[in-house]
């Protein structure tokens, strides 16, 4: 049962938030939807999953990113949930980086975090099946996401090659069991035992992946990114990808930072490199 929340019309499309009741988080949860024109029964449209970073809600990306002329022009829809679960009894901690609006997109297996924050299987599993139920969309994914969202976009598309199309991000936490943020947020979420941690590690997903599962991924990091060197290692996955000759571009600029201005000057490229994949077969 989805309660719709909000409606309004843009770029000849249509961007509406919903909150429905999720098994997988066991609480309330928020999503927004943006449906290009012309989306229907008869003529569906592929997804676009964006994931955001710390701090953010549904909202965010689609206030801000400026995507929906571009996702109206090429035909996508785009799906943003928010990024923790949420309400008065979900465990929570007084800071930006951890608990409600940190998800950090994990399983949790420790207690108290591991009733509610389960958004692992909340994005791969339980939202693509209400978003394909609900709307007219085909099966046709393709992921993307900011900093804990590229985090999360970057890991979901390794674990689950077969169900995206490609697989992008803009300022990803690349190496979260090598960084401050997701050391705090793994130890807490999933425990002492460093092995499980790194099921939800790129670089370390990315060094085991097999040829057959490769997917196309993208890659837009800002060089003055105050978040770069000490959270974000991009240099880690660069690494990865030229040991492996993994299909992945990583494009470095000058004079960006960790803000949406970044993610706005870019989002177009990001929608047309999905575009591509989403089109094909
Ligand atoms: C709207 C916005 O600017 O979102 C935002 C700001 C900062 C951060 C940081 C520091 C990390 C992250 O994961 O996401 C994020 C999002």
């Amino acid at each position: 049962m989805l309660d719709n929340l909000s409606s309004a019309k843009v770029s000849g499309g249509w961007h509406k938030q919903y909150s429905h009741i999720a098994n997988s988080t066991h609480c309330t949860m928020r999503f927004a939807i943006f449906l290009p024109p012309g989306a229907s029964q008869t003529n569906k449209v592929p997804v676009l999953y964006w994931l955001s970073g710390l701090t953010c809600t549904d909202e965010n990306f689609m206030q801000k990113a400026g995507a929906f002329k571009k996702a109206a022009e090429l035909g996508i829809a785009i799906v943003a949930p928010d990024t923790s679960p949420r309400g008065d009894n979900v465990p929570d901690e007084d800071s930006y980086d951890f608990g409600q609006g940190a998800g950090f997109y994990v399983n949790a297996t420790q207690a108290p975090y591991n009733t509610h924050y389960n958004m692992y299987e909340y994005v791969v599993n339980e939202l693509p099946a209400l978003i394909e139920q609900h709307f007219p969309v085909t099966d046709k994914k393709a992921i993307s996401g900011h900093s804990m969202g590229g985090h999360g976009a970057l890991m979901i598309a390794l674990r689950n090659p077969q169900n995206y199309t490609s697989a992008s991000a803009f300022s990803p936490i690349v190496n979260p069991i090598n960084c401050p943020w997701g050391q705090k947020a793994f130890s807490q979420y999933l425990g002492d035992d460093k092995s499980t941690w790194a099921h939800y590690d790129t670089c370390e997903l990315m060094s085991q992946a097999n040829e057959t599962d490769y997917l196309p991924m993208r890659i837009d990091q800002g060089e003055a990114d105050n978040f770069l060197v000490e959270q974000l290692k991009t240099e880690h996955l660069f690494m990865q990808v030229n040991g492996k000759g993994y299909p992945a571009e990583i494009n470095m600029h000058a004079g960006y930072d960790h803000s949406y201005f970044f993610i706005s000057s870019f989002i177009d490229e990001h929608l047309l490199f999905h575009q591509s994949y989403l089109q094909a077969q």
